[in-house]
């Protein structure tokens, strides 16, 4: 078949598709929500002062919700979990709807000791008289027993769903609500279970303001409510059809008339003691963490919804935000979210659904930090807590992180994680939480520009356990195969003599320079080395000076490990190459204070020789006289007829690898 002749390329047709299939005038299809007129409104200036009554729906409008219904056995577990964590009202199930719903219910109230007394077991049923008499059945011998119905007071759905005026749904409500009476709390047969009723107005936010008050207000008198028995009023919060013609769905409006339509509802009922305002946010919008919260400032009591936003299209408010949120700000919810993980854990596997990673507090990276400037702030704020003394009962100010993750059962190793985003606090916390060595800011840098190239090399986050590596590896902390410290001593040096003492003093030798004569194993062979200065270090510096490795110390840091008789010291020694602008660090850990810092000078210079191989250096020239009179096999008869002189500085550059290959020349001339 020929080509059919077009005017545009494939490209430039696709993009003409995809413009006529969007509307350039939406205001055709979708209609704006006409907002309720509350110039009034309080709840602008009111604050969240207490927790509200919560209800779990993870059973029910979160069930209903899955792609497979948890099986009874998972309800069981989901429901156990609910109760540990402190839920004392739990819509447990649709018995109406199927069998193991119902079975599952009654299993709950057969089985002695799964519900604790204090815990009211909710079932949902529309307003369908043979359906509400089966989910009382569900529930016969419960201990506390609330009974929720459901009936949209909405103008589109009494139109669309129903066929239904306003007077014929409020009839229907009340009629629905005087069976449930009388097969409840009016029933002598039912006397042994405490009867507790809701009552849903669904697509409340849709509805007409004062013909919610007209059915709640008709409901409520059916039902006959008490102050210490109140009846719940249940506010859904959702989506709507606006425009029937058309049949598009639109969320209602900003959480803000949500809030608007609840202190309506709370101001225009009457005998408000007696009831218990309810919400039931969806999250059709993103909404609903919002809508919840400016609610309860409008005065609802209560909130219903599902861990993680479980729920119908966009999911239920999610539970844990709300409960954390008020945690974060000094409320106890009255849940207990110390063991989230665990809690992450029972929801993923019965949903089916992974909580995701971004979810707040739960989510598998909300307390971590990849990039630089963040990991620097938290790193300080660890620091700036630990040398305060804070406990972890202390107020709680730390850049970046709203709560403290061991509130919720998080450990800290998580919080840092690094990539190639990551500046030198990252790496440096790492260290400092699997190491105790907090390293001084110059190596900090240092070290970080090494993980910033491991990171770019691998292209991916490097493990903690990772940066440990390297960090270990490239400062010797392991082993050091270069240069390791046998035996040492650390005198002083007497032969320049002193001033005498004052008669009846002592000889003052603080100020007396040090020698340091010790072992060092070089590539696995053990040499003799000596060397002098003012203090230790650099009586080892001189020592190694002999054998070509010319280092001057720069800096030099050191603090204790952990306390008692366990402590260690950890010194930080960064070093310059004479004549070269390379610094180098070495890092030493020792019970020992001065051997970990002579560790540290040996780490630096295995750092030089090994990781700088091609920086030029003034090193002794290896054709001059070769060791100083202090180097000599330990292992096989030292050469000590004093002949050797000094080997004498030449100015030929010379790589770190080169000074090792001489002194291993050297030592065999000084064998022979
Ligand atoms: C907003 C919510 O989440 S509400 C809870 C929703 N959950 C569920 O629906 C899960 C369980 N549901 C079910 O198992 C079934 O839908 C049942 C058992 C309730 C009813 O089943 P069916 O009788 O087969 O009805 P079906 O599901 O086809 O349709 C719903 C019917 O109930 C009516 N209905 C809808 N809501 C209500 C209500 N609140 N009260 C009374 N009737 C209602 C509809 O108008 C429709 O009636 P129609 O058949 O006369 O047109
Ligand atoms: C039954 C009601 C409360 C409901 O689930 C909803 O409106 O989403």
């Amino acid at each position: 078949m020929p080509p059919l002749p077009s005017l545009y390329t494939p490209a430039q047709l696709l993009i003409v598709c995809l413009f006529l299939g969007r509307l350039k005038d939406p205001s055709t299809k979708y209609r704006a929500f006409k907002p309720l007129n509350l110039p009034d409104r309080q709840w602008p200036s009111k604050t969240i002062t207490k927790p509200p009554r919560w209800l779990s729906t993870d059973l029910r409008d979160g069930n209903q919700s899955l792609v497979d219904p948890m099986d009874g056995d998972q309800k069981w577990t989901y429901f156990k979990m609910l109760v540990e964590l402190g839920y004392k009202e739990i819509e447990v199930s649709f018995p109406s709807a199927s069998q193991t719903d119902f079975d599952f219910t009654r299993r709950l109230v057969e089985t002695p000791g799964v519900v604790p007394d204090d815990v009211w077991l909710q079932v949902l049923s529309p307003c369908r008289e043979e359906l509400i008499k089966r989910t009382v059945e569900s529930l016969k011998g419960a201990k506390k027993a609330l009974l929720h119905i459901y009936l949209a007071t909405s103008e589109c759905f009494q139109r669309i769903v129903f066929g239904m005026t306003e007077d014929q749904s409020l009839e229907l409500a009340v009629k629905c609500t005087r069976y449930a009476r009388s097969i409840t709390k009016d029933d002598p047969s039912q006397a042994g279970t405490e009867w507790a009723f809701e009552f849903s107005p669904e697509t409340f936010s849709d509805s007409r303001p004062e013909f919610v008050i007209r059915v709640c207000e008709a409901v409520k008198e059916a039902w006959e409510p008490t102050a210490e028995n109140p009846i719940i009023f249940n506010l859904p919060e959702r989506f709507v059809v606006v425009n029937s013609k058309i049949a598009a769905t639109v969320e209602v409006s900003t959480p803000n008339v949500y809030a608007d339509q609840v202190e309506y509802f709370c101001k225009n009922m009457t005998e408000r003691e007696k009831i218990c305002v309810s919400l039931h946010p969806h999250n059709d919008r993103g909404c609903a963490i919002a809508a919840a919260e400016l609610a309860q400032m409008a005065g609802a009591d209560r909130v219903e919804g599902c861990l993680f936003g479980n729920g119908e299209r966009t999911g239920n408010v999610d539970l844990v935000t709300l409960a954390l949120n008020l945690y974060t700000q000094g409320i106890h919810p009255n849940i207990d979210f110390s063991d989230l993980n665990r809690v992450i854990d029972v929801v993923e596997v019965s949903n089916k659904i992974p909580v995701h990673p971004r979810a707040p507090y739960g989510g598998s990276l909300v307390v971590c930090a990849f990039s630089g400037s963040h990991q620097d702030a938290i790193k300080k704020g660890f620091q700036v807590r630990k040398k305060a003394g804070h406990s972890d009962k202390d107020l709680w100010q730390l850049p970046y992180l709203p709560l403290d993750p061991q509130d919720i059962g998080r450990t800290y190793e998580a919080i840092i994680r690094v990539n190639s985003q990551s500046g030198k606090g990252g790496a440096a916390w790492i260290i400092l939480r699997n190491l105790d060595l907090d390293l001084p800011r110059g190596l900090q840098v240092a070290f970080s520009n090494i993980v910033q190239k491991r990171a770019d090399e691998v292209g991916r986050e490097l493990l903690s356990a990772e940066i440990q590596d390297l960090f270990e590896r490239t400062y010797f902390l392991k082993e050091n195969p270069r240069f390791t410290l046998v035996d040492y001593t650390i005198s002083t040096d007497r032969s320049v003599s002193p001033a005498p003492p004052e008669p009846g003093k002592t000889l003052d030798t603080k100020n007396m320079k040090r020698i340091f004569e010790g072992v060092i194993s070089i590539d696995g062979k053990e040499h003799k080395l000596k060397g002098s200065g003012n203090g230790s270090i650099s009586s080892l510096a001189n020592a190694l000076s002999s054998i070509g490795i010319e280092l001057d110390v720069a800096d030099y840091k050191e603090h204790a490990i952990g306390g008692g008789r366990d402590v260690k010291a950890a010194s930080y020694i960064e070093c310059t190459a004479a004549g070269s602008p390379h610094k180098v660090w070495g890092v030493g850990v020792h019970e020992d204070v001065v051997q970990s810092s002579l560790i540290a000078l040996l780490s630096a210079a295995s750092n030089f020789i090994t990781s700088r191989p091609n920086t030029p250096l003034l090193l002794r020239n290896k054709h001059g006289p070769t060791l100083s009179q202090d180097l000599g096999l330990v292992n096989g008869s030292p050469k000590s007829n004093g002949n050797l002189s000094m080997p004498k500085p030449s100015a030929v550059p010379m790589s770190g690898s080169d000074a090792v290959r001489i002194l291993e020349e050297n030592t065999k001339l000084a064998e022979s």
